[in-house]
């Protein structure tokens, strides 16, 4: 089969899919102003880590796919800029805090607690420095990467990129994350036991 490397996902994978360090706990992540950056600490290890390629997550110039991952809320301080942070659509189940100087999402935080993931923040590791975040899993939203401007004759050496990268191609979240929605969805309806 032919090799697709040369497909660009996102520069966190493109040469390999880092590994998590055994222990890791979580670290620091900084925006990309050149001075004084908001800077949040997460005093976590990331979960469900992938790529996503919908319009609405943060991604590096030039990438068709952000990485985001979740975090207990409570895992989630700003230690420098509050006061830059801005929420770029407060009507968004993920209320995603940006600088305001050079628009890198910091952290998004669903406040609806009848949310399936309420108590989760969406983090970005590659703004972090630290080494050992868990690494991404799978591809979510991989269809929408045409509503961010990817031409659509690309979107077969996309997948066949991601296959071979081990991040299996999904158009919504992974079946196990569906699956967590549609429990959660069930059970507060009343039809399943809680
Ligand atoms: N086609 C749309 C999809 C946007 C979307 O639904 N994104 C997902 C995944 S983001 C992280 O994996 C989502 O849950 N969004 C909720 C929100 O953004 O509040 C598009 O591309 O815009
Ligand atoms: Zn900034
Ligand atoms: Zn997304």
């Amino acid at each position: 089969m032919t090799s697709t490397q040369g497909v660009p996902i996102h520069p966190a994978v493109d040469h390999g899919v880092p590994k998590a360090r055994p222990g890791f706990s979580g670290g620091v992540l900084s925006c990309h102003c050149p001075a004084d950056p908001v800077r949040v600490h997460v005093g976590a290890q990331t979960a469900h880590n992938h790529v996503c390629g919908c319009t609405r997550c943060w991604k590096p110039p030039g990438a068709a796919f952000s990485l985001v991952a979740v975090v207990p809320r409570d895992a989630i301080r700003v230690i420098d800029g509050q006061d830059l942070l801005e929420v770029v659509d407060p009507g968004a189940a993920i209320r995603r805090h940006r600088c305001r100087r050079c628009g890198v999402h910091m952290y998004g935080r669903i406040d609806d607690k009848d949310h399936p993931f309420y108590g989760l923040d969406f983090v970005h590791t590659e703004l972090s420095t630290d080494q050992g975040w868990s690494p991404p899993e799978f591809a979510a939203f991989v269809s929408s990467a045409i509503e961010g401007g990817v031409d659509p004759s690309r979107m077969d050496g996309i997948r066949s990129r991601l296959r071979e990268l081990g991040l299996e191609p999904y158009d919504a979240l992974s079946p196990a994350l569906m699956d967590a929605i549609a429990t959660h969805l069930v059970r507060r309806s009343g039809a399943l036991p809680a």
